[in-house]
């Protein structure tokens, strides 16, 4: 059985006077250890389906199964992190990054050393006594990487993790983050708006169509493009190739909707 699978998802939002279809039959599944993206037009119901696999929301109809556990709510498996890094400005870098540990009552010793060993492998650890005041927007997300993985969840939930960083520092980023994933041989779904982020991370992609959510095709990232970094696979040529057939059904999709 595949490590997550999502099974038959509908998911309606029912407000006063009016019902938006999110989410229209919605199947997938995810292996261990993959890195799967989720792209696709604004409000294709992309961050609906994260937060239904992350336990935040009750859908409609259909299961989302992690590791043989239905999930019907948050789950210690799962790890979520957003655009924002919600780290707490009053605390330490180090006292933000064991706040979940805190939480779940794991802040042991042993916990304490993997938490230092993630702060070096981000390349942090020498800020952790600083206010996440004191840091740049892309130490602050990677700050919020690591609280994300003190936990040691199986999956990681990655909804537009970069997308309030400047270039560069998210080029970085990218290669940090898929080099820390496979080290732990963590599984990841990424919610991104960017083809190129998508191409040069995953394994594989979904690209979604909306109105009503929906799956229009999944890509398989090509084998020569995964060995890559995600740094190294932008410069391939096959990465130009499959960057222009996604641009090309996401703007059919895109027109689609605005007739
Ligand atoms: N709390 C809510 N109440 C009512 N409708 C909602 C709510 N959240 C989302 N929607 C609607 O559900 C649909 C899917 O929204 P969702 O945010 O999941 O899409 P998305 O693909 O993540 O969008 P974006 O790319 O713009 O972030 C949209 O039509 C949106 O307006």
């Amino acid at each position: 059985m595949p490590f997550l699978t999502v099974e038959h998802i509908h998911h309606i939002y029912f407000t006063k006077d009016s019902a938006t279809v999110a989410l229209e039959d919605v199947q997938l599944s995810v292996e261990e250890g993959e890195f799967v993206s989720f792209l696709g037009p604004s409000g294709c119901g992309k961050t609906t389906l994260l937060s239904i696999i992350a336990g935040l929301i009750k859908p409609v109809e259909g299961t989302v199964t992690i590791a043989n556990k239905v999930i019907s709510k948050p789950d210690s498996v799962i790890g979520y992190m957003l655009q924002q890094d919600y780290l707490f400005p009053w605390k330490t870098i180090e006292e933000n990054v064991t706040l979940g540990l805190k939480v779940i009552g794991k802040k042991t010793k042993e916990s304490k050393r993997t938490t230092l060993s993630l702060l070096k492998t981000m390349g942090i650890d020498s800020v952790e006594n600083q206010y996440p005041g004191q840091l740049s927007g892309g130490m602050r997300q990677r700050a919020a990487l690591v609280r994300t993985l003190a936990t040691n969840p199986k999956i990681l939930l990655l909804d537009e993790p970069f997308s309030a960083l400047d270039y560069q520092t998210k080029l970085k980023l990218e290669d940090l983050v898929v080099e820390t994933l496979k080290e732990f041989k963590k599984t990841a779904l990424l919610v991104t708006h960017d083809i190129g982020e998508a191409i040069a991370m995953s394994d594989r992609i979904f690209v979604f169509s909306s109105k009503p959510g929906k799956i229009n095709r999944t890509y398989v990232v090509p084998k020569e493009l995964r060995e890559l970094t995600p740094f190294d696979a932008r410069q391939h040529p096959s990465f130009s190739l499959l960057f222009q057939q996604i641009w090309k059904e996401l703007d059919q999709l895109e027109t689609k909707n605005d007739h």
